[in-house]
Formats: structure tokens, C-alpha cells, sequence
């Protein structure tokens, strides 16, 4: 796991100690810093601050993991279907814009963190498949001269339809991870696609490996945010570029009541009838109020050392896309 870079750490302190409470999560101090103001340093010295948010509640840090696990393991069979029936339909938007954003070429080679069922992952082979086939029908009408065989030799290796192109996806939960694997196959979807258990705090891959990352509805759950940040950046080959879509910050008033309405009165309601787990869902709506804005979490980006960050909100800033670049 890459150590935390110390001048990441220390602007955060320099910054003070608001900047440290970003996103209402309280950063552990890793030690008493000669330049951290004089309250921060008492905390670290007589009492470390290693609480951090589980929802509303405040828990200690070692605990947030196994409580995200247990409520991903506990909805993940009706993951997929909740999805449709909180947003209506429109997470697929969403996702298909993540995947526009993105662009891939072909033999990109894509790491989708927090990846779970394969949302990320399939719209990726999707979007790859589809581009390497009409650039191949386009040079086979070019070359009017080509054997039947030899046409059909072109069309068969499924490998090939990828154009190089590979999806890792990587995720924490294993019943995510196995219904991922199970619509894979339902799907057909074999070549081209890897599920690896791992965490978003430290993966299990060299460094400077993967084209893209992306993480989707997924670092808003991660205890150590900074840390996430730090290892995308390591596995990201140079040039590579980070892309998150998470929940964000709603700035239109009356939307953002309506939305506050609706997330507190109806979506653990749904998650009761629907998951039978109207807490899972009442951790859902709470988590998304206490993730950073879309401002700050580009200036978290920015302090793992991505460049060119940028976001774009979507549906007025229930969601957002960040995207960065390793140069
Ligand atoms: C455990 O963690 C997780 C588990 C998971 O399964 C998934 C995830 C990751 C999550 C996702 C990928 C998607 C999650 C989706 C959401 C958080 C919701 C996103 C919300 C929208 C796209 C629409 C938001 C709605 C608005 C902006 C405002 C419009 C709201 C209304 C018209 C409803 C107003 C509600 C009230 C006035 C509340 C009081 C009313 C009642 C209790 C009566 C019953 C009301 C209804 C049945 C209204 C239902 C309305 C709709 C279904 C329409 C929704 C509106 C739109 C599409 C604009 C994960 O991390
Ligand atoms: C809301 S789901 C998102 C799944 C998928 N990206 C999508 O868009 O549908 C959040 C996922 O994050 C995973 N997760 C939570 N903490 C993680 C961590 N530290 N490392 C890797 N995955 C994690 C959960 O297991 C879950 O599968």
C-alpha cells in the first residue's frame, strides 16, 4: 500500500483543522505533526481521532469495514432490482454516461473498483465489442478481396471482438463479487472479464498497471478515502485517468427538499419491502448526506496527486462524475 504522501497529510493539517473534518468524517491523526495547530495536536497525543461516520452514526474506524460488509452481504441477491426501484431506471443513465465519458479505446485495460454486480464492467465490454466490430465490418467492406473463410476466421475469436480490451473488477464482498459472476454467465459474458476479492484501501496490483479506473456508488463507503484515492493512483499507469461516479450535493433548494423527502420516507420503506433491510437503506440515504461536495472531493482527488480533475453533476447534483488524470 502506498504510504500516504506526507505532503497530502500535511496540507490537510496546514489547512487546518476544518479541512481535516471534511465531509463531517474526522481524518486520524497518524501522528502529533510539529506544524498541526495546537488542538490537533493535543488530540493526537492524548486521544487519537480514529472515529470516522457509519451514516449518521459515529463509530470507530476499525469497525466501518465490517459494518459496510455486512450491509453489502445482506442486500446484495436484490442489489440490482433496488437500484432500478429507488432511481427509477435512471442509475442505467448514469452509468451509460460513465461509460461516454470514458470513451475506451480499444486495449484499454480497465480496473472498475467497488466494481460488485458488474454494472461497470458489462456496459465496458459492451461499449469495447461494439466499437472493435464496426471498425472491423468497416475494413472487411474495404477489402473486397478477403475469402469467405478468411471473413469468417475474423469474426470468430471472441478475444479478438475485444480488440485487447480487459475489465478487472474488484471488490470487497464476496456475495457481491458471486452475483456479479452469476449474470456474467447468465449474460455470456466470458472473455475479456476478471472478478478479484480486494480492497479499495489496498489493492492487490503493481503499480502503474491499469489504463482507467473506475469507481462507482462505491467510495462513498470506504473508510480511508485518501487512502483509496492514493491507491488509484498507484495502479494507474501514467497517463491513466480515474473516473468516479458517486452521489453528490444537490444545490437546487426545492429539489434537494423533495430529494431529502423522498430518500428519508420512501427508499428504506422500499428497502424493508423490497431487501427486507430497511437499516441497509436507512445507511444508504444517511452515507450520501455525508459525503464530501463535489468541490471537495475534487480537492481530495487533487491531493492524491491526479491532475486536470474536473466534475460534471448529473439529474441537478444527486450524482456526480469526477474524473482525474495520473501524469
Ligand atoms: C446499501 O447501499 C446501497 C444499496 C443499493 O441497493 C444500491 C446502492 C447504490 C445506489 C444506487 C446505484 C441508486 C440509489 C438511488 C437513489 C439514492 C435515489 C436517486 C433518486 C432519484 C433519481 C430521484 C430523486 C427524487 C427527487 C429529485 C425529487 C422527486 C421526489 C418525489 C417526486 C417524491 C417526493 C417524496 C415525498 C414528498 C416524500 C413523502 C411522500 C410519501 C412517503 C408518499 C409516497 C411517495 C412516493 C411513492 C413517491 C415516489 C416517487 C418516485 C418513485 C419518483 C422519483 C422521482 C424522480 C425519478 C424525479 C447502495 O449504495
Ligand atoms: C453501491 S455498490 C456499487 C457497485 C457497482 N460499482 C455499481 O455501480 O453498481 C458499493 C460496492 O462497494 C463495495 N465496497 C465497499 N467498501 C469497499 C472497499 N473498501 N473496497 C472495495 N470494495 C468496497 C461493496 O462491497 C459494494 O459492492
Amino acid at each position: 500500500m502506498a504510504a500516504p504522501k506526507s505532503c497530502a497529510l500535511w496540507s490537510y493539517c496546514g489547512r487546518g483543522w476544518s479541512r481535516a473534518m471534511r465531509g463531517g468524517q474526522l481524518l486520524g491523526l497518524r501522528s502529533s505533526w510539529p506544524g498541526a495547530p495546537l488542538n490537533a495536536r493535543l488530540l493526537s497525543q492524548e486521544k487519537r481521532a480514529t472515529e470516522t461516520h457509519f451514516g449518521f452514526e459515529t463509530v470507530p474506524e476499525e469497525e466501518k469495514g465490517g459494518k459496510v460488509y455486512q450491509v453489502f452481504e445482506s442486500v446484495a441477491k436484490k442489489y440490482d432490482v433496488m437500484n432500478d426501484m429507488m432511481s427509477l431506471g435512471i442509475h442505467r443513465v448514469w452509468k451509460d454516461l460513465l461509460l461516454w465519458k470514458m470513451r475506451p479505446l480499444p486495449g484499454t485495460q480497465l480496473l472498475d473498483v467497488a466494481g460488485g454486480t458488474g454494472d461497470i464492467a458489462f456496459r465496458f465490454l459492451n461499449y469495447v465489442q461494439s466499437h472493435h466490430q464496426n471498425k472491423q465490418k468497416r475494413q472487411l467492406r474495404a477489402q473486397q478481396n478477403l475469402s469467405w473463410e478468411e471473413i469468417a476466421k475474423k469474426y470468430q475469436n471472441e478475444e479478438d471482438s475485444l480488440g485487447g480490451s480487459r475489465v478487472v473488477v474488484c471488490d470487497i464482498n464476496k456475495e457481491m463479487l458471486k452475483v456479479g459472476k452469476q449474470k456474467a454467465l447468465a449474460r455470456g459474458y466470458r472473455a475479456g472479464l476478471a472478478w478479484v476479492l480486494g480492497d479499495a484501501e489496498e489493492l492487490p496490483f503493481d503499480d502503474d498497471k491499469f489504463d482507467i479506473y473506475t469507481i462507482a456508488f462505491g467510495i462513498r463507503n470506504v473508510t480511508h478515502v485518501d487512502q483509496a484515492l492514493q491507491e488509484a493512483h498507484r495502479v494507474l499507469k501514467p497517463g491513466g485517468r480515474f473516473l468516479c461516479l458517486e452521489f453528490s450535493q444537490v444545490n437546487n433548494p426545492l429539489i434537494s427538499r423533495l430529494y431529502d423527502l423522498y430518500s428519508f420516507q420512501v427508499i428504506p420503506v422500499l428497502g424493508e419491502v423490497i431487501a427486507g433491510d430497511w437499516k441497509s437503506y436507512q445507511y444508504l440515504v444517511e452515507s450520501i448526506r455525508r459525503f464530501p461536495s463535489q468541490e471537495e472531493f475534487k480537492e481530495m482527488i487533487e491531493d492524491a496527486g491526479f491532475h486536470k480533475v474536473t466534475y460534471e453533476s448529473l439529474t441537478s447534483g444527486i450524482v456526480a462524475i469526477h474524473s482525474g488524470f495520473k501524469l
